[in-house]
Parts: structure tokens; sequence; C-alpha cells
């Protein structure tokens, strides 16, 4: 198995040392060419959505990632992630790769809250460490989206067929359970 972890901005490192951990193999994708390199799954980092939204346009690369999460690789975004592929933002009018039916909204939890950790169950797993900065959450969800974590009675984990998201940073605690559930959906 090869992880495609996208490169160009935010918390990508942090993801590799989980993967190794799991020992499953991975690479950075940091060019168009490296999308073609045959990923078994994709990983979209933390890290400012509209920076990386820009990235992904300035490099060409924003149409082929789009067609390979439609075409059905499995995907795992985290934070600014997450916000890249939803397919509608609340308080912005920029949509980035838009492939999953959910709503969120940027930099949800305000000044005071702006980042904080906190421990909360999340479906299929139990309870987790959940590391948030500047985080969003998801507002509203479409039919086919599974929800698996709700933090202060906000959505901030789902599912929807091949594409998993989290609003927290998974990457930044020690605790690898979420990339291993990625993985399993990988090789399901
Ligand atoms: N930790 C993060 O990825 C923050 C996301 C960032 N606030 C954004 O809007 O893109």
């Amino acid at each position: 198995m090869n992880i495609g972890i996208l490169a160009l901005q935010g918390a990508f490192k942090e993801h590799k040392d989980i993967l190794d951990k799991l020992e499953a193999d991975s690479y950075e994708i940091r060019k168009k060419s490296d999308l073609k390199k045959r990923p078994d799954g994709l990983i979209i980092p933390g890290g400012e959505s509209t920076v990386i939204g820009k990235l992904l346009n300035d490099l060409d690369m924003m149409e082929e990632l789009k067609n390979m999460i439609e075409n059905g690789i499995p995907v795992f975004g985290t934070c600014a992630g997450l916000i890249l592929l939803a397919k509608k933002i609340e308080n912005d009018k920029r949509i980035h790769l838009g492939c999953m039916n959910i709503e969120v909204q940027r930099n949800a939890y305000g000044r005071q809250l702006g980042s904080f950790v906190t421990e909360e169950e999340f479906q299929g797993i139990g309870k987790i460490p959940m590391v948030f900065i500047r985080a969003p959450y998801i507002k509203s969800i479409g039919n086919n989206v599974k929800i698996l974590s709700e933090v202060k009675g906000k959505i901030i984990a789902a599912e929807e067929k091949n594409i998993l998201v989290t609003a927290f940073h998974p990457e930044l605690t020690k605790d690898t359970r979420v990339h291993k559930y990625f993985i399993e959906k990988i090789t399901e």
C-alpha cells in the first residue's frame, strides 16, 4: 500500500510520522506528476485551506485531484483538508475540491476557543484525544453522509463513501487509531 500525502502547505509531515508508526508506506505529493504514481489513498492535511486551494490551482492539480476523488480513491482530510473537500462553505465564497456533501463553517470556534484539546467518542473507535486549531465544524450534511463524532453539539468527523474528514488533528496526538481506521477503509 502507498498513501499519497498532499504536501503543499501545513501539517503533512505529522501524517507521515503516524503512517510510519503504522508501517504504512507513504509519499509526498508536491506536483501534478506525483498524482500519477497511483496512490492507494490520499491525505489532505490541515493548514490554511485558502493557501492550499490557491497552490492546487497554481500547480494545475485541482482538477486531477478532484477527478481521482470522484472516481473513488479513499481520501482523508483533516481540518483545512475537510474545508477543501466540502461542497459548501458557509462563510467563504470559494469552493475548492467540492467533493463531499457537507456544509462547513470555517474558523468556527471564535477567538476564545480558537484552539483547544478535548477527548470525545469517535464511532467505531472509542474515546480519542482531539486537537482543534482554528478549526471548522460541519453545519449540515447530505443524505449519504455518516456522522462519526460530535463535540459541543457540532459535527466534527464524518464519512461519505470514499471520503473521511475530521475537523481536529489526529496527526498531532500519539493516538494512531483514526489513521488505522482510514487504512482499513483503503484495504476494505
Ligand atoms: N488547522 C487548520 O487546518 C485550520 C484551518 C484554517 N482555519 C482554514 O480555514 O483553512
